[in-house]
């Protein structure tokens, strides 16, 4: 039987895991056929296999933003505690449901203010202007390449207090979205060639972070030091932890809810 308490995995693979449990809530396994970790791997490799091409463009993207959250959450536990209120709304006899997003709106600030500190892809996708123009004083030249840098958007301290603070609460009750209107926060780019998957990216996000923080407590393998804890990003189109981060998992739940069973 595979115990979900105190084992420490490399953090890709095992949200890989955790993304087919949050995929099919509804399959469940019985206990008693005992599906091993490998058997779970290999039905994601099937799985992922058939719908690539759906989901390479989002699960870069997907786990970049989910790691920096739980780093961000390791690092403030407080906000992690509140963040697990979640309880209130869903209890402890089920996993969280799409449904049930709407109503947690602390959730869904802690999604946006790590959207806000730490924008997947920070320069957005390389645009090009047909035509020259002037912007902000500054001549372009038609056909250049242009990179939006939204890193440092987000960092403005015009745009935020303490811009650079981990802050949920500055979004609870705001009405800035990530939508592409609120040229303050663009996680997704803005205008035409804005992602065609907010909303799925969005609600994606917000469902498994919920899960994951409903159906575990965190906290870092042996007595590592969260002050110590590395926070630098490596460099490419989006912005992942240099170093994966490395988490410990402990139940919340009942156990059959962590399991599925009949072959997906
Ligand atoms: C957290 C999730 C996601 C984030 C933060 C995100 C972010 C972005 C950003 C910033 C862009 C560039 C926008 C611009 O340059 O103005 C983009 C483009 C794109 N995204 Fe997403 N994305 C996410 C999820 C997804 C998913 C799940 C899919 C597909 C299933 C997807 C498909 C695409 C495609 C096809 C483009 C190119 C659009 C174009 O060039 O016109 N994204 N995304």
């Amino acid at each position: 039987m595979p115990s979900m308490n105190n084992f420490v995995v490399e953090w890709e693979r095992f949200i890989m895991k955790v993304k087919v449990l949050a995929f099919f809530p509804a399959k469940r396994i019985d206990d008693s056929k005992n599906v091993r970790h490998e058997e779970l791997s290999f039905l994601i490799q099937r799985i992922f296999e058939d719908c690539k091409e759906g989901l390479m463009a989002g699960s870069e993207t997907f786990t970049t933003i989910i790691e920096w959250a739980f780093v961000e959450l390791l690092k403030h536990p407080k906000v992690m505690k509140k963040a697990q209120d979640l309880d209130d709304v869903v209890g402890h006899q089920r996993i969280v449901d799409e449904k049930d997003v709407p109503q947690l709106k602390y959730l869904q600030a802690i999604v946006k203010e790590t959207f806000h500190l730490h924008p997947p892809v920070p320069t957005l996708i390389p645009h090009e202007n047909f035509e020259s123009c002037e912007v902000g004083g500054y001549h372009v030249s038609a056909k250049s390449m242009i990179l939006v840098n939204l890193w440092d958007i987000h960092r403005n301290p015009c745009a935020y207090e303490n811009p650079l603070d981990f802050n949920p609460e500055r979004f609870v009750g705001s009405v800035i979205d990530v939508k592409g209107n609120d040229f303050q926060l663009l996680p997704f780019g803005s205008g035409r060639r804005i992602c065609p998957a907010l909303s799925l990216g969005l609600i994606m996000v917000q469902i498994y972070l919920a899960r994951l923080l409903h159906s575990f407590a965190w906290k870092l393998p042996r007595e590592e030091n969260i002050e110590e804890l590395d926070m630098s990003e490596k460099s490419s189109l989006t912005t992942p932890k240099a170093i994966p981060l490395q988490v410990i998992p402990n139940a919340r739940l009942p156990f059959h809810l962590y399991v599925t069973s009949q072959h997906i």
